[in-house]
């Protein structure tokens, strides 16, 4: 597991790109036939890249996680971003199509990542955060998913929402997580801005063509910065940072919150016209 120390609200204002990148960026995330973890401090989030190819993979536990087991204290959700796949969590079989979407309780023990194709390897993406009391595994498949319809072509932000993991289909601890899929011709995501100092949130643009990237805008509305974004790498967002981005073409991204509440729509926007 590879660990990830973010910068604060003060500091973040003096950094270059790369010591930017070393705070809030991971690694790429998926290598065949490995898991890849990375734990920030940001809300105590793990995020990782699962790719199973002939042979299965184990969520292990970490001597950081102080735990006997990766979900005895908490939860994860998960959402494939390859080909089929399914995952088994203590005994029980899901079957995970792409853009399907699973929540895994606390205190479930033994989860485990397989391809249904090692030629056509499933890419499960994970984010974790502690959790206070044990709920239920459940699977999301996409078309259970709440969809939202946002943006316009002439604003160039045409995208679709699909809410997963959220109150009212699954009952999470603090995990919050979906899908953004921008319209072709649109490659804002985003936009307005916003922050909610309520949540901390973690991005994964993925769908995205060979020499294409997402310019991901993050810190305070009054101090902008940008991090030119390969597709398939996690970038933490601290509560006072905003969590926005264009495209050099649309792009598909999975979003993940972790906090004080689980409303998806309590969000603090910006003007485009304040930020500097
Ligand atoms: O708090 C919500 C998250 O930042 C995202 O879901 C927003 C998003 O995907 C978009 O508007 O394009
Ligand atoms: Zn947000």
């Amino acid at each position: 597991m590879d660990f990830m120390f973010s910068a604060d609200i003060r500091s973040y204002k003096n950094m270059r790109n790369d010591e930017l990148r070393e705070a809030f960026v991971t690694a790429p995330l998926f290598t065949a036939g490995e898991i890849n973890l990375t734990y920030t401090d940001v809300d105590r989030g793990v995020v990782g890249g699962i790719m199973p190819t002939s042979a299965s993979i184990k969520l292990p536990t970490h001597k950081e996680l102080a735990a006997d087991y990766f979900c005895q204290r908490r939860e994860a959700g998960v959402i494939n971003i390859g080909g089929e796949g399914s995952i088994t969590v203590d005994g029980e079989t899901f079957t995970m199509s792409n853009q399907d979407s699973l929540y895994i309780a606390k205190e479930s023990k033994e989860v485990e990542f397989f391809s249904t194709d090692a030629a056509n390897p499933a890419k499960f993406y994970l984010v974790s955060y502690p959790a206070h009391r044990v709920t239920k595994t459940v699977h999301v498949p996409k078309s259970a998913a709440h969809s939202v319809d946002l943006g316009s072509q002439a604003t160039s932000n045409e995208r679709t929402i699909y809410q997963s993991i959220r109150p009212g289909i699954v009952d999470s601890c603090q995990l919050v997580m979906g899908i953004t899929q921008l319209k072709e011709g649109s490659v804002w995501n985003t936009k307005p801005p916003h922050t909610h100092f309520r949540r901390t949130e973690i991005y994964m643009y993925f769908d995205l063509p060979e020499d294409e990237k997402v310019f991901h805008l993050m810190g305070e509305p009054s101090e902008v910065r940008t991090l030119p974004l390969d597709k398939e790498v996690a970038i933490a967002s601290p509560s006072w940072s905003i969590h926005s981005g264009v495209g050099t073409t649309n792009y598909t991204f999975v979003w993940a919150m972790g906090g004080e509440n689980q409303e998806f729509d309590d969000m603090d926007h910006i003007k485009v016209s304040a930020l500097r």
